[in-house]
């Protein structure tokens, strides 16, 4: 019975008919038939003048929108335009079938001598550089199929490096960056010379792909900074410090900093911060009541600290009845920022971990109205070690060495959308490169950090460390650690 039911289902080996094929390839690009159908109707309509004309003032529009107003129209126009452009050039025809042809990545269907080709769906170009295709197998090829000539595919297409991953059954996503677009460093970001120059809602941080400025809201959120070992996170680091540098010496902004990698990152800038903790300094361990015993607890102190004083700021704004906080010389915006969380959260120990994340869900969940603001810098972003993740309203991923890791710093989908930073190379040439999301449309973008050099963390401590000092008196008489 079984085989009978076989029989009958195999296909005839016919072709479908020519016509019915074209039929169909026209019902999936309905664009080819639309397009010259509404230019000729509009050229018999309203005559050749009218179309030129309307032809033309589309044309302007988008130069003027891109000329006016750069950063919406690469958000939102110019992927379009780039991906229609690259489906037609790149992904399609003649050029399409000879790369995958010659790849090996084309079939014969042995019953009707058909050449079958893997059949583009839909094309999407985040960047300039990237291009997400989407593409439905042959039947007999599976998503191995195409990672086993990977490289094959990457040379035929002149792309430097390729991710294929399954989308769904016999969907594949094939995400090509050609080329990196970052040829040269990206120098570090400009200290302002006054606090009024600041803005805390986009503080300079380096470049986009686009070759415009990339900017991060540090006011009311709180950052994630992942990346492999070398792959830059001193750069996110001080580069918001230089950004918002006038803002920490008029003592609008407090820095609080907790380097559990024993203050190599961040010993140079300690006149800056507020507050400062790390896990090899002794000295910065003031003991008065014998409660710290170790460096540990000192940065879980800090961190303490850190929280009490959010819920001071927060019975002051209910005091006032304000449901938000002003930045101002009384109310100023904490930073607690901590330089691998990993050795508080994954490797303090049982007690350290569960204090540590406690508090930290607190501070995140309560904190961004009262001007509380964490950011965290991680090689390893797994629940183990950052379970408060989702509380993370910016979130930046350089390079990685796992491609599970992308999604879990930058969101669901975000490696088939092209932010495959599991594939930046391994060399100083692409440090401080990575990628982030846009909130609106959920685009990765590539980005990359300015460089901080000694000098220039030496310029920011010279012309921005605080004016007056808080030695931070504690009623308790717990004392901790105190910059400088
Ligand atoms: N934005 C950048 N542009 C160019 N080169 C950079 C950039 N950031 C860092 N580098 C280079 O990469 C090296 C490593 O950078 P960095 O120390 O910031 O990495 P990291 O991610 O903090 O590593 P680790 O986690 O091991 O401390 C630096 O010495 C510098 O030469």
């Amino acid at each position: 019975m079984a085989t009978r039911n076989n029989t009958q289902n195999r296909p005839s080996g016919k072709r479908r008919g020519a016509e019915v094929r074209a039929a169909a390839w026209l019902a999936r690009h309905p664009g080819v038939l639309a397009t010259p159908t509404a230019v000729t109707t509009s050229v018999l309509e309203l005559g050749p003048v009218t179309t030129g004309s309307v032809a033309a003032g589309l044309l302007t529009a988008a130069v003027a929108w891109r000329r006016i107003d750069p950063d919406t129209y690469h958000r939102h126009a110019a992927p379009r335009f780039r991906a229609v452009r690259r489906r037609w050039t790149r992904y399609h025809g003649y050029p399409w079938r000879r790369n995958l042809d010659a790849c090996e990545l084309t079939r014969i269907d042995r019953r009707t001598g058909a050449w079958q080709v893997p059949r583009v769906l839909k094309v999407t170009s985040p960047t300039p550089t990237i291009d997400v295709v989407t593409v439905k197998l042959c039947r007999g090829q599976s998503v191995r199929t195409f990672q086993g000539r990977r490289d094959e595919l990457a040379a035929a297409l002149g792309a430097e490096v390729l991710a294929i991953e399954n989308a769904k059954p016999r969907v594949i996503t094939i995400t090509a960056v050609y080329g990196n677009p970052f040829t040269e460093i990206v120098p570090a970001v400009e200290i302002p010379d006054e606090a009024h120059e600041v803005d805390l809602t986009a503080l300079e941080l380096g470049d986009t792909e686009h070759g415009q400025a990339w900017s991060e809201p540090l006011l009311g959120n709180h950052w994630l900074v992942h990346g492999a070992t070398g792959s830059g996170k001193g750069g996110l680091l001080w580069n918001p410090l230089r950004a918002m540098g006038p803002m920490i010496r008029d003592g609008l902004v407090k820095v609080w900093m907790i380097d559990p990698k024993g203050g190599m990152e961040t010993e140079q800038g300690r006149p800056l911060f507020h507050r400062y903790a790390t896990s090899t300094d002794p000295n910065v361990v003031l003991e008065q009541t014998g409660e710290l015993e170790d460096e540990t607890d000192a940065m879980v102190a800090l961190i303490t600290r850190f929280r009490d004083a959010m819920k001071q700021r927060q019975e002051l704004l209910r005091d006032q009845g304000l449901r938000k906080v002003e930045v101002s010389a009384e109310t100023p915006l904490h930073v607690l920022m901590i330089d691998e969380l990993a050795m508080l959260t994954a490797l303090g120990g049982r007690n350290v971990t569960y204090q540590v994340n406690k508090l930290l869900g607190e501070i995140m969940t309560q904190g961004r109205a009262a001007g509380f603001a964490v950011c965290a810098y991680v090689q390893e972003p797994t629940k183990d070690i950052v379970p408060i993740r989702d509380l993370f309203t910016v979130r930046i991923c350089l390079r990685t060495t796992s491609s599970d890791y992308v999604d879990m710093v930058l969101g669901d989908h975000a490696r088939l959308r092209g932010a495959i930073a599991d594939e930046i190379p391994m060399t100083e040439d692409y440090a401080g490169i990575g990628y982030r999301i846009t909130n609106t449309t959920r685009t990765p973008i590539r980005v990359r950090a300015g460089l901080v050099t000694d000098e220039d963390i030496a310029e920011l401590v010279t012309t921005c460390t605080p004016l007056t000092r808080d030695d931070g008196d504690d009623p308790t008489g717990v004392v901790v650690p105190i910059a400088a």
